[in-house]
C-alpha cells in the first residue's frame, strides 16, 4: 500500500478496512502519481543538463565566431592596407560591373573617392576610366574581348591624358566555374619606359658622338643588306678612320680628342645622303653605310667629298687642328653578305690606305685578305716561337774600310722554326710590329745581345762594337728605356760596347725626347747610329743636336756605286758632313771590290756586306775571327 494511506489510516483506523479495493486502487494512483513525478523530475533535471550542456557550446560557439569575425576583420584590414601600400592602381568589379574594392592608387589613378564610385552603374565606371586613356579605342577592343570570352587573362598596355605609360593586367574571379567579377590592375610604366629608352641609347647609341654604334650599324647594314638585294643594288660599308688621331689626345688632352670626335662626326654627317648610315665604332673609327648604290661613281664622288672635309683645319677653343683620314670600302654582294664579313674586309681595306700613305680611300682587294691571314698565322707561330726559343742571332761584321779590320759586329735576328729552317726578319718583324709582339722581340734581342758580350770576354770578339736594331715603337715605348737602363744597371756593359740601330724617322718624330734618351742611353755605354740613312728625311739639321755615334749610309747608294756618279755624288756629301759633325760613317751592303774600292777613295770609315761576310751565326764567325787572325 502507498505510505501516504497507510500514514490516514494510522491515523483513522475506523474510517475504512485496510484491504478494500478502493484502497488498493488509490494507492495503486498514488504509486503511479509517485513514478510519474519520479520520472518527471528526473527528466526536467536531465532537460536542465543537457540545456546547460547546449548552452555551453553555444557559448563557446559564439566566442569562436567571434574570433572569426575578428580574424575576418583583421584580415579584410590587412588586404585593404596591402591593396593601399600597392602603387598599382587595383579595382574589383562585379560581373555587371560595379566596382566592388579599389585601392588608394586606384582612387589617385581615376582621380575619385570610394564614397563617389560605389554605387555607380558598370557603365559610369568603364567611362571613368575612358576618361583618362589617350588611346580608348585600343582599351575598348580589350573590354570587347573580355566580353567575349569573361574567364579571359588581359595584358596590354596604354598611354593616358597627362602623358604617362600605364601596363593592365585584367583576370577573372572565379568560384570554379563561376564567374564573379574581374580585378584590373594599372601600372605606371613611365620612370621603367624612360630608364628603358635611356639603355637602348646606351646599348645602340655612342654616348659621345650620339651616333648609331657597332650593334645598331650591324643591324642598320643587315637590313640595307635585305632592301638592297630585292632591289638589286649595292651596298658599301666604307670605314673612316682619322690618320695620326693620337696625337691630339697625346698633345691636346682626351676632352679636346673628344671636342674633335664630335666635330668630326658632325661634318661627316653633313655630306651624306638622307639614306646613308653614319655610325662610330669606337675611337677614331667610323663607318658610313651607303645604300641603294648603282654605280661605282657615286662612292668616289661621296669618298671625294669626305677626304675634301678634312682639308679644313678643325678649330676647337681657339686651337686649329689638321687631321686626314684613310678610308677603306668593301662591296656587297661581290665582297660578302654579312655585316661582320663587310666591315672586316672594309677594315682591311682602309689598313691598306694607310699603308700606301694615309689620307686616301681603297678598295677591299681579295688579296688583302690573303695578307691578313698570313699576318695573324704568322703572329701566332711568332708568339710561339718567342716562347720556344725559336730565335737565334746571326752577326755581320763592320770592317774598317782603310786597314780591313774588323771593328764592330751587328746582330741580326733569324727564327729558326721547328723544322730547322731559317726564316728572315723581312717576314716576321714587319708582322711583329704591326702587332707589338716587337717589344717582347727586342726585349729579347737586347738580353741575348748583353749576355753575349759577357760571354765573349775571352773570344776573338771580346773588343768588338755590337749593334742591335731597335725598332720605332720600342723607341716610343715609355717602358723601353727604363726596362734597358735596369738591365745594364744590374749587368753593366763589358769594355765592348753596345749600339742601337734606329731610323731616321724613329729619331726625328720626337726629336727631343729621343736626344734625352740618347743621352741617359750613353751614359751606360750604349750608342746610337742611324740606320739606313738616305732613305727618309736625310736631314743634317737634327744631327748637330743629336748625340748620334754612326751614321749608316744605305744599301741603295752602294750598290753599284763605283758605276754611278749621282750616288758617288750624294755619299761623298753625305761621308763629309758627317764627319764634319763627327760621326763614324758606315757603308752598308758592300757586295764587290769595287765598291769597297770606291768608299776607300770617298774615306768612309767603315763597310758591312756580303764582301766582307754574309751574316753567319756564333760558331761560324769564331771560325771566320780565328782563320782571320791566325
Ligand atoms: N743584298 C745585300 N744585303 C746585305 C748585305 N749585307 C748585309 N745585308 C742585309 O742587309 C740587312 C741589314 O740590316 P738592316 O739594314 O738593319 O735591316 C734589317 C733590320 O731592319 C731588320 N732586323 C734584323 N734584325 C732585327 C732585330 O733584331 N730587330 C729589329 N727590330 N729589326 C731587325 O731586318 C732587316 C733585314 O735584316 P736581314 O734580312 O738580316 O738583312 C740584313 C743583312 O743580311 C749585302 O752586301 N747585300
Amino acid at each position: 500500500m502507498h505510505k501516504l494511506l497507510r500514514r490516514l489510516l494510522r491515523k483513522h483506523p475506523q474510517d475504512l478496512p485496510e484491504d478494500t479495493p478502493l484502497l488498493a486502487a488509490l494507492s495503486e494512483v498514488l504509486a503511479q502519481q509517485d513514478s510519474d513525478r519520479v520520472m518527471l523530475e528526473r527528466s526536467l533535471m536531465l532537460t536542465s543538463e543537457e540545456l546547460n550542456e547546449q548552452n555551453k557550446k553555444l557559448r563557446a560557439q559564439l566566442e569562436e565566431n567571434d574570433q572569426v569575425l575578428r580574424q575576418h576583420r583583421e584580415s579584410l584590414s590587412q588586404q585593404r592596407a596591402l591593396l593601399d601600400a600597392s602603387p598599382e592602381a587595383i579595382f574589383s568589379f562585379s560581373p555587371g560591373g560595379r566596382l566592388t574594392q579599389i585601392n588608394r592608387a586606384g582612387c589617385q589613378f581615376i582621380n575619385k573617392e570610394w564614397d563617389e564610385l560605389k554605387n555607380n552603374s558598370g557603365e559610369d565606371n568603364l567611362n571613368a576610366i575612358l576618361n583618362i586613356i589617350r588611346n580608348t579605342e585600343a582599351f575598348l577592343g580589350d573590354i570587347e574581348r573580355i566580353r567575349a570570352n569573361p574567364s579571359q587573362v588581359l595584358h596590354n598596355a596604354m598611354d593616358t591624358n597627362d602623358g604617362r605609360h600605364y601596363e593592365y593586367h585584367s583576370v577573372a574571379i572565379l568560384n570554379g566555374s563561376e564567374y564573379l567579377g574581374r580585378v584590373w590592375c594599372f601600372r605606371d610604366i613611365t620612370e621603367i619606359q624612360k630608364q628603358q629608352a635611356q639603355l637602348e641609347r646606351h646599348a645602340f647609341y655612342d654616348t659621345l658622338t650620339g651616333l648609331p654604334n657597332r650593334l645598331l650599324l650591324l643591324e642598320k647594314l643587315q637590313h640595307a643588306l635585305y632592301k638592297n638585294e630585292r632591289q638589286q643594288c649595292k651596298t658599301a660599308v666604307i670605314f673612316i678612320d682619322l690618320d695620326d688621331f693620337k696625337k691630339i689626345n697625346d698633345t691636346a688632352g682626351h676632352g679636346q680628342g673628344d671636342n674633335f670626335l664630335v666635330s668630326t662626326s658632325a661634318r661627316l654627317a653633313g655630306c651624306l645622303r638622307s639614306c646613308d648610315t653614319l655610325g662610330r665604332l669606337g675611337g677614331d673609327e667610323f663607318i658610313l653605310i651607303m645604300e641603294n648604290v648603282q654605280h661605282q661613281q657615286e662612292i668616289i664622288a661621296l669618298l671625294d667629298r669626305i677626304l675634301h672635309l678634312f682639308t679644313t683645319p678643325f678649330n676647337i677653343h681657339e686651337t686649329s687642328y689638321v687631321v686626314t683620314a684613310s678610308i677603306g670600302i668593301s662591296l656587297a654582294p661581290q665582297d660578302g653578305q654579312r655585316p661582320e664579313e663587310l666591315i672586316r674586309k672594309a677594315d682591311l681595306a682602309m689598313y691598306q690606305a694607310k699603308q700606301s700613305g694615309k689620307n686616301k680611300f681603297h678598295f677591299f682587294d681579295p688579296h688583302l685578305e690573303r695578307i691578313a691571314l698570313h699576318r695573324v698565322a704568322t703572329e701566332q707561330k711568332l708568339r710561339n716561337a718567342i716562347e720556344n726559343n725559336e730565335l737565334v742571332l746571326h752577326y755581320q761584321p763592320k770592317v774598317n774600310l782603310a786597314t780591313g779590320e774588323i771593328v764592330g759586329l751587328e746582330a741580326l735576328l733569324r727564327w729558326q722554326a721547328a723544322d730547322g729552317k731559317l726564316i728572315y726578319p723581312d717576314q716576321f718583324i714587319p708582322v711583329a710590329e704591326s702587332t707589338g709582339l716587337i717589344h717582347a722581340i727586342t726585349r729579347w734581342v737586347f738580353n741575348a745581345a748583353l749576355q753575349k758580350l759577357h760571354s765573349w770576354a775571352d773570344t776573338p770578339m771580346a773588343n768588338l762594337h755590337l749593334s742591335i736594331n731597335v725598332s720605332a715603337q720600342d723607341f716610343a715605348d715609355p717602358v723601353f728605356l727604363p726596362t734597358v737602363i735596369s738591365a745594364l744597371r744590374a749587368t753593366p756593359l763589358p769594355h765592348g760596347k753596345l749600339e742601337f740601330e734606329l731610323t731616321e724617322s724613329t729619331l726625328l718624330d720626337n726629336h727631343e725626347q729621343a736626344n734625352k734618351a740618347i743621352s741617359q742611353l750613353l751614359l751606360y755605354g750604349v750608342e746610337v747610329a742611324i740606320d739606313d740613312f738616305g732613305t727618309g728625311y736625310s736631314s743634317f739639321n737634327y744631327l748637330q743636336e743629336m748625340r748620334i755615334h754612326s751614321l749608316k749610309i744605305d744599301r741603295s747608294f752602294i750598290t753599284e756605286l763605283h758605276n754611278n756618279p749621282r750616288k758617288q755624288a750624294i755619299v761623298k756629301s753625305i761621308i763629309s758632313v758627317g764627319k764634319n759633325l763627327g760621326l763614324q760613317i758606315v757603308a752598308e751592303g758592300v757586295e764587290t771590290k769595287d765598291e769597297h774600292q770606291c768608299l776607300k777613295q770617298l774615306d768612309c770609315h767603315l763597310g758591312q756586306g756580303y764582301l766582307f761576310s754574309r751574316p753567319v751565326d756564333e760558331a761560324s764567325l769564331l771560325a771566320f775571327l780565328k782563320q782571320r787572325q791566325g
